[in-house]
């Protein structure tokens, strides 16, 4: 298990990251969430342990980490780093070698993410060959090809294709059930949504929202209605507990303060017209975020 205890980072009188504590437990995806500049890779180089925090206490199963463990963590940096002039191969033999193993190992490990990634002709090809998507499957062999018991991701899907997304989903789930603890950034609410069971979200270092996916959104309170119609919704917007209002093409979708203001519109539109669709949905993980730190985004 990872676990952070009211960790602390400052550069001069800048605190990048404010008393930050969290647990990861082994076959887990953390969701870390934040706007630009909210701290998130100053955490992981923490975890790295290419960084001291300034305080705190950052532990894996009950011992410190340091960076002589770094065989036990595999990074995928947001900007990545591979030597453009090496073959895959090549590359990865090298990287797998700092990690302590042994080149036979690395290989048999290097061909079946190949095939799994369907690329396994690019083996004996230069990086600098390959288009910027393949580059990131590369990329993500070199954070896994050790068998790492933490993985952190950071920004694992930018630059991919639907179909090379999904792919890559479906390995970090793989790994996340073989048991791996995995921590996960992204700007990409829906990525989250669906991958992580815990998440936090920071704005300034600080924590301003952690928890379960479910408590999150369950404490959040306001839901969202969705409106379907064959005449103008407009005047929704004035009833009492609607905070929100966006027109869409067929209708329009509400905010509303809690389920039980959805009795109200529907009361309202009756007998108004032909109704379509009429759904009370969950706030997504996008509706939180923005409320929680959308005025200061950047
Ligand atoms: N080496 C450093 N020296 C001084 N300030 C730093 C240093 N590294 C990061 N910072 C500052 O710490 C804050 C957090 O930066 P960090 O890179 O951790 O954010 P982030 O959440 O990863 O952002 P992004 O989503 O844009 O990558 C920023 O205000 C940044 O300017």
């Amino acid at each position: 298990m990872l676990k952070l205890t009211n960790v602390t980072k400052q550069f001069g009188n800048h605190t990048a990251v404010d008393h930050l504590s969290l647990e990861i437990p082994e076959k887990e995806m953390y969701g870390f969430l934040g706007g630009n500049g909210a701290g998130k890779t100053t955490t992981f180089r923490m975890i790295l342990g290419l960084l001291d925090s300034t305080t705190g206490d950052i532990s894996w199963n009950g011992q410190s980490i340091h960076y002589d463990k770094s065989h036990l963590i595999g990074y995928l940096p947001e900007e990545r780093g591979l030597y453009p002039k090496l073959t895959v191969k090549e590359q990865i033999v090298y990287l797998g070698k700092l990690r302590g193993m042994k080149k036979a190992e690395i290989i048999k490990e290097l061909n079946s993410w190949l095939d799994r990634f369907k690329v396994p002709e690019y083996l004996n090809k230069k990086v600098e060959e390959l288009s910027k998507g393949n580059q990131q499957k590369i990329q993500f062999i070199s954070a896994v090809i050790h068998q790492p018991k933490l993985l952190i991701l950071d920004e694992p899907f930018s630059g991919l294709d639907p179909v090379n997304v999904e792919m890559l989903k479906e390995a970090v789930v793989d790994l996340k059930e073989y048991g791996t603890s995995i921590v996960f950034s992204s700007h990409r609410m829906e990525h989250v949504e669906e991958l992580c069971e815990h998440l936090c979200i920071l704005q300034k270092g600080k924590q301003v929202v952690q928890g379960s996916l479910q408590d999150i959104k369950r404490s959040y309170g306001k839901k969202n209605l969705i409106v379907h119609a064959a005449f103008p919704l407009e005047f929704l917007e004035r009833l009492p507990g609607v905070v929100g209002f966006r027109k869409t093409t067929e209708g329009c979708r509400l905010e509303i303060e809690n389920e039980d203001v959805s009795q109200l519109v529907f009361q309202e539109l009756q007998n108004k017209g032909f109704i379509r669709k009429f759904e009370l949905e969950e706030p997504s993980l996008n509706d939180i975020f923005i409320a929680k730190v959308g005025a200061s985004y950047e």
